[in-house]
């Protein structure tokens, strides 16, 4: 089956790609929402002339900060295969991206798939796309050999995953008897490698988001005229969040924080990870920590607050002598086993109130959480997993990484808690693909292996005894 993974076949894998990255579904932008519509209609065709039972199941609509309502993007659900002999996966993934504009220091029109030296650039390239289409390619492969499927398929994929998978939790629960009662499994490869190894991932940290806004005057004002007189919300604001070590200083949050056994510190201590190529990777001399197990604690399950922006700060080239009226920081915090969001969103609010009211400023200070996602960690006994790594001995000839994500996939914990089925997460992206950020790519290499990799492990799994949940 693998070798029909050349010639034309992976012509048709590259067009597909090409024609998904093209369109801008950039969920965070609320005037791209026509283009993420759209590619939810795009994958939902795909789906369909693939011959599978394909519904765009409507989510209902989003509250926007300024108290309008926009329309979430449907999600796609597909059906391939109703067998109640074979095991059901369930493979999830999102077809929306951040957001990417050639003058953020892009190389290449990020929308437009761009093959360099084998590698394939474009925005949402790794960060969903090519691993969601290696999962189609992977019953494509199937079908195209006449092949019968060894499990049956079903996809449930979202445009919503970067701004925290609004509606989906709803739709989940809604559909738990219906779509989801016969999913045994449930898989996801929205994440990436450490290393040139392959890995299979066991945790993903989740994430609290914030916008902590501080409004003064009226209007923006002359800093020339009245610098001096006014008490500036961005001093305030810079006041508020600024902590120069960058550690979390939040009474509370640390301390819930599940502590590092032995048997997990003795796994970092067994990754091969080396630290100047990340240095490297990245362009820094220096990092937060100078030891692996350290650091790579610190990238898994640790939380780490980064901010992220600052909106209303003049940020365009130039040099505007303004006093900006009113300023709304957005930063995040990784959440980890035992950490709750409920409770973070209070420690955060309490702690920036308490810290702006010794500043006995005249400003107004309003914190809000904009996405509260739950960490996830797996069992990596599970037969999963045994699955995994037979499937990935089979196509790379080698052991992967058992690694876990410092990143968030925000609806993972909600399919754990609510359906009841064990997860895997089965990444395929390459470690320096450069998600969120510029020149995003995907290797060809990892796109093709990676389907290889897919279709291996529909067989693995056809194969795990049906009592396993
Ligand atoms: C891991 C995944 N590819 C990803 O990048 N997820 C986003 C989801 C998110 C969390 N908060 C807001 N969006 C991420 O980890 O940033």
């Amino acid at each position: 089956i693998y070798n029909c993974m050349e010639g034309d076949f992976i012509y048709v894998c590259m067009y597909a790609l090409r024609e998904w990255v093209a369109i801008e579904s950039d969920s965070s932008n609320v005037l791209k929402r026509p283009d993420l519509h759209r590619m939810m209609e795009t994958t939902a065709q795909k789906l369909r002339l693939m011959g599978g039972t394909v519904e765009l199941v409507d989510i209902g609509e989003q509250e926007l900060p300024n108290g309008q309502t926009l329309a979430l993007p449907k999600v796609v659900t597909a059906t391939f295969g109703t067998d109640p002999n074979k095991h059901t996966v369930c493979v999830y993934g999102h077809v929306d991206v951040q957001p990417a504009k050639l003058e953020d220091g892009w190389a290449t029109d990020p929308y437009n798939l761009t093959d360099i030296n084998g590698n394939l650039y474009g925005r949402g390239a790794s960060d969903n796309k090519a691993p969601v289409l290696a999962w189609i390619h992977a019953v494509e492969a199937y079908q195209a050999l006449s092949m019968e499927l060894p499990v049956n398929v079903k996809f449930v994929i979202e445009g919503m995953e970067e701004t925290g998978s609004n509606g989906l939790d709803a739709m989940i629960l809604a559909q738990r008897d219906t779509f989801f009662s016969d999913v045994d499994y449930i898989i996801i490869s929205d994440c990436g490698w450490l290393s040139r190894r392959p890995a299979l991932t066991y945790g993903t940290r989740g994430n609290c988001y914030f916008f902590a806004e501080v409004e003064g005057p009226k209007q923006d004002l002359h800093s020339g005229v009245y610098g001096g007189t006014v008490i500036e919300p961005m001093t305030d604001l810079i006041g508020i969040l600024g902590d120069p070590s960058g550690k979390i200083l939040i009474p509370g949050i640390r301390e819930a924080v599940a502590p590092l056994s032995d048997e997990e510190w003795k796994m970092y201590q067994d990754i091969q990870f080396d630290m100047d190529s990340y240095k490297n990777k990245i362009g820094v001399t220096q990092l937060m920590y100078s030891n692996k197990v350290d650091l790579l604690a610190h990238m898994w399950r640790y939380p780490t607050v980064s901010v992220h922006g600052i909106e209303g700060a003049f940020s365009d080239s130039g040099s505007k002598t303004v006093i900006p009226a009113k300023v709304t920081a957005k930063f995040s915090i990784r959440q980890v086993p035992n950490m709750d969001p409920a409770m973070v969103k209070k420690q955060v609010t309490d702690y920036l109130h308490s810290v702006f009211a010794k500043r006995k400023s005249p400003n107004k200070l309003k914190v809000t959480m904009v996405i509260g996602a739950k960490p996830w960690l797996a069992d990596t006994q599970h037969p999963l997993y045994e699955a995994g790594k037979a499937a990935v001995k089979r196509v790379f000839d080698m052991d992967p990484d058992l690694i876990r994500e410092g990143g968030t996939i925000p609806i993972a914990r909600t399919f754990q808690d609510v359906t009841g089925k064990s997860i895997i997460m089965m990444p395929i992206g390459g470690f320096d693909d450069g998600l969120h950020s510029q020149n995003e790519k995907m290797s060809r290499y990892n796109y093709i292996e990676g389907t290889k990799l897919f279709i291996a492990y529909l067989n693995e799994v056809s194969q795990i005894k049906k009592t396993s949940v």
